[in-house]
């Protein structure tokens, strides 16, 4: 479980107050009104926005003072992050440790990831010579090759079409739960949270509420979202 206990976020002067708990293993949705706090919340998870209170736990070990590269998760924003003076097998192959020349085993597991989100044959090309809807995929590679617990996702196919970005969201998340990986990803779209999601954390003004499942949530949504749901 991942245990906000407590705790406060600060990204520039907007405090974000968190006392919840998200369960492993499950998909979550964070969803919410703009500018309420789903970005702060993600990024305090990871360790880019200071945490000003509170504890946060995985799996029972405090994470607080962690710097973001020593935290149990990987993450996906929506601009990729992909490096682009490299080559898909070399951006891919970062989340394995490895520099400019990845070892020829490191090289076959990238490939094999690459085969897992139908990137099979692209990874000599420069993210530049992607499509979109590929580099996403790329970045995905990179996320679930990272060893890490927990997969938090920032809205990384928001600029995708609607076809695309279903798809895309499924695969994450089918390959991150083959994975035995916990999501938490924020969404603008409700109808995203339906489809994938176990639960639905909401973020309201300065206050994440605790998760509950995504069926609840829609069907009859608590007070402080029925306006943001209409
Ligand atoms: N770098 C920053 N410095 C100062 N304030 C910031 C910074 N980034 C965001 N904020 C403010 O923090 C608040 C929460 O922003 P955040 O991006 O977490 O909201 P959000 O719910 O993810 O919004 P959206 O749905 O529009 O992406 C907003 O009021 C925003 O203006």
């Amino acid at each position: 479980m991942l245990w906000c206990k407590d705790v406060e976020f600060l990204q520039g002067a907007y405090a974000l107050a968190a006392d919840l708990q998200i369960e492993a293993g499950r998909v979550t949705a964070i969803i919410g009104p703009s500018g309420a706090g789903k970005s702060t919340l993600l990024g305090g998870i990871a360790g880019f926005v200071p945490q000003t209170g509170g504890a946060l736990l995985w799996k029972g070990s405090d994470i607080t003072k962690l710097a973001p590269a020593k935290r149990p998760v990987s993450m996906l924003f929506q601009d990729n992050n992909l490096f682009p003076h490299l080559t898909v097998m070399q951006n891919v192959a970062l989340a394995l440790g490895s520099k400019l020349n990845p070892t020829a085993s490191v090289r076959q597991r990238v490939e094999d990831m690459l085969a897992q989100v139908g990137l099979d044959g692209l990874s000599e090309r420069k993210p530049a010579a992607l499509s979109g809807g590929q580099q996403s995929r790329a970045a995905l590679a990179r996320a679930l090759l990272q060893d890490r617990d927990v997969m938090l996702m920032d809205e990384p196919f928001s600029a995708l079409g609607p076809g695309l970005k279903a798809e895309m969201l499924d695969l994450s998340v089918a390959l991150a739960k083959e994975a035995g990986r916990t999501v938490v990803m924020v969404t603008h779209d409700p109808s995203d949270a339906a489809r994938v999601a176990d639960a639905i954390l909401g973020v309201s003004p300065n206050k994440a509420w605790a998760p509950i499942s995504t069926q609840d949530f829609l069907n009859d949504p608590p007070e402080a979202f029925v306006d943001y749901l209409g």
